[in-house]
């Protein structure tokens, strides 16, 4: 078995296909509501290649101004939906922290989409873990340490796998190298979903 950094735990087929189904159900309402936007980098203004939107009191959002959270939709300008209570629960399972998550980051990546190496540090709150929840097409997932300059190892992640990072593992260096293609049958037009929670402020 491939040995993790300290702190980030992988588990493998947490959602079985209804489970996985029901929450696709849950995130199209979502995308209903706050339709999904293409995010720039800061400065550059380079889109990205994935295209997001969020769910909660708070949503990440990146362009030129920069990286963070706002109570907005930066298109529509709607207040984001609520997190799903599915999700609530998984997040009640598997944190290890007493509060709720505020900010559900929703990922599609389409074929070719990929993340750079980056850590999730917008936050005020280390202490409580960033968990994500894969959907759809599988990916090819980096992860390293603190520092950039760490050695990073890369993994599989499948529709219905579950990623932590917590503690020692909160600040990891972590990104996506790419996506496999056809590897799912869950979504009816492909890619892959990605959902990330996090507590943005201290409780
Ligand atoms: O898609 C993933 O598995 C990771 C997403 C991520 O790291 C992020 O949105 O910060
Ligand atoms: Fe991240």
């Amino acid at each position: 078995m491939m040995v993790l950094p300290k702190g980030v735990r992988h588990i493998p087929g947490r959602l079985d296909r209804p489970g996985q189904q029901a929450l696709v159900d849950d995130i199209r309402a979502v995308v209903e509501a706050a339709p999904l936007f293409r995010p720039e980098m800061p400065r550059t203004g380079k889109p990205f290649s994935v295209r997001m939107t969020n769910c909660g009191s708070l949503g990440w959002v990146a362009d030129k101004g920069g990286y963070r959270y706002q109570a907005n939709h930066p298109v529509t300008g709607e207040p984001w939906p609520a997190i799903p209570d599915r999700l609530l629960q998984i997040w009640r399972e598997f944190s290890g922290y007493d509060f709720p998550p505020e900010a559900c980051l929703v990922n599609f990546y389409e074929a070719g989409a990929r993340m750079g190496l980056h850590q999730d540090r917008d936050e005020q709150d280390f202490d409580a873990p960033v968990l994500s929840v894969s959907l759809g097409d599988a990916c090819l997932f980096r992860i390293g340490e603190a520092s950039r300059s760490g050695p990073t190892r890369s993994f599989r992640l499948e529709s219905g796998d579950i990623v932590v990072l917590g503690g020692e593992g909160r600040l990891a260096f972590h990104g996506v190298d790419k996506i496999y293609p056809m590897t799912s049958t869950l979504l009816k037009n492909g890619g892959r979903i990605n959902l990330t929670l996090r507590r943005v402020t201290r409780p």
